[in-house]
């Protein structure tokens, strides 16, 4: 099976940033959460990725094809979310529709309808009279209805709200059913993106820590209740992260890694994002 995603490599440098020799792969079929703090360099990793800027190194390739020669093509088969949904104020439904249907050989004029009933979305309202919440369910319902193969979305259910999220997960559940689909998500909302992703990747300050199946990674790491004194017996290769408390220490170690019969509990995947993190600052 074709990754959908293959980077490596990637560097993009910004005056006081640098996207830091990035490797990202999303496997067809799987829905990849990108998750990072506030400025860790998702959306320039999913600029790059668009060609929205260009990248300083690195190479990219999207559904199996080369995205520095044949980009303008496999842009019809990425459905596209960003923060800012780019559609004129003025814009009502069918305006939105008129443009895309030049835009997209493969755009789905019913499918989009069916998107605008399933949201609630009025057909005659202007873009610029939209909620936020509205604004991202249009984005959402055009990248749907180009009969993509890879959804890109960054902080796209940010300003949804908990119905309408759960709606918006069901369809992105749905949407990979076909092993051919795809999903990219970019947040800094752990919990969004906790249930709905197949793989997980960490970014923080332009570096990548990690990119590995979810499933796997919360077997493989658990939370240990112990003591400063029982710490010190433990291998320092198994422990990952640490936090001192009131009532003793919280340290993120690998399970395969401390003695059997050590009091274990299991990690959420935001608390791996920020043990993480800790170790590393
Ligand atoms: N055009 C630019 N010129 C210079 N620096 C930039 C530019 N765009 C982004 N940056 C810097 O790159 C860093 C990463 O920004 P980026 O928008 O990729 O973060 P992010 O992870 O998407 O954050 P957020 O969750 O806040 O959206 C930030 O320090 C930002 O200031």
């Amino acid at each position: 099976m074709t990754n959908a995603i293959e980077i490596r490599g990637l560097v993009k440098e910004y005056k006081d940033f640098r996207l830091n020799s990035v490797d990202l792969t999303l496997p067809g079929g799987c829905i990849l959460g990108l998750i990072g703090e506030n400025g860790a360099g998702k959306s320039t990793l999913i600029k790059c990725l668009l060609g929205v800027i260009l990248k300083n190194e690195g190479s990219i390739k999207i559904l199996g094809r080369d995205a520095d020669t044949e980009l303008a093509d496999i842009k019809e088969d990425i459905g596209v979310v960003m923060d800012e949904v780019g559609i004129p104020d003025s814009f009502r439904y069918k305006h939105i529709n008129a443009v895309m249907k030049n835009t997209f050989r493969n755009w789905d004029e019913k499918l989009f309808e069916s998107y605008m009933d399933k949201f609630k979305l009025p057909r005659d309202k202007k873009f610029k009279e939209f909620s936020r919440g509205m604004k991202m369910k249009m984005g959402i319902a055009i990248a749907l209805s180009h009969n993509a193969k890879l959804l890109v979305l960054d902080e796209a259910t940010n300003g949804l709200d908990p119905v309408i999220r759960d709606e918006v997960t069901d369809i992105f559940y749905e949407f990979t059913r076909d092993e051919e689909h795809s999903i990219l998500i970019s947040s800094h909302i752990v919990s969004d993106l906790e249930k709905l992703c197949d793989y997980v990747s960490f970014i923080h300050k332009g570096q990548v820590l990690l990119n590995e199946e979810k499933d796997v990674l919360l077997e493989e790491y658990a939370i240990a209740h112990t003591t400063e004194e029982e710490l010190k017996e433990l291998d320092p290769s198994a422990i990952r992260g640490r936090k001192s408390g009131k009532y003793g220490v919280q340290v993120l170690v690998r399970r395969d890694a401390v003695p059997a019969g050590m009091k274990l509990s299991p990690v959420t995947i935001e608390e791996l994002f920020i043990f993480m993190i800790k170790e590393i600052d």
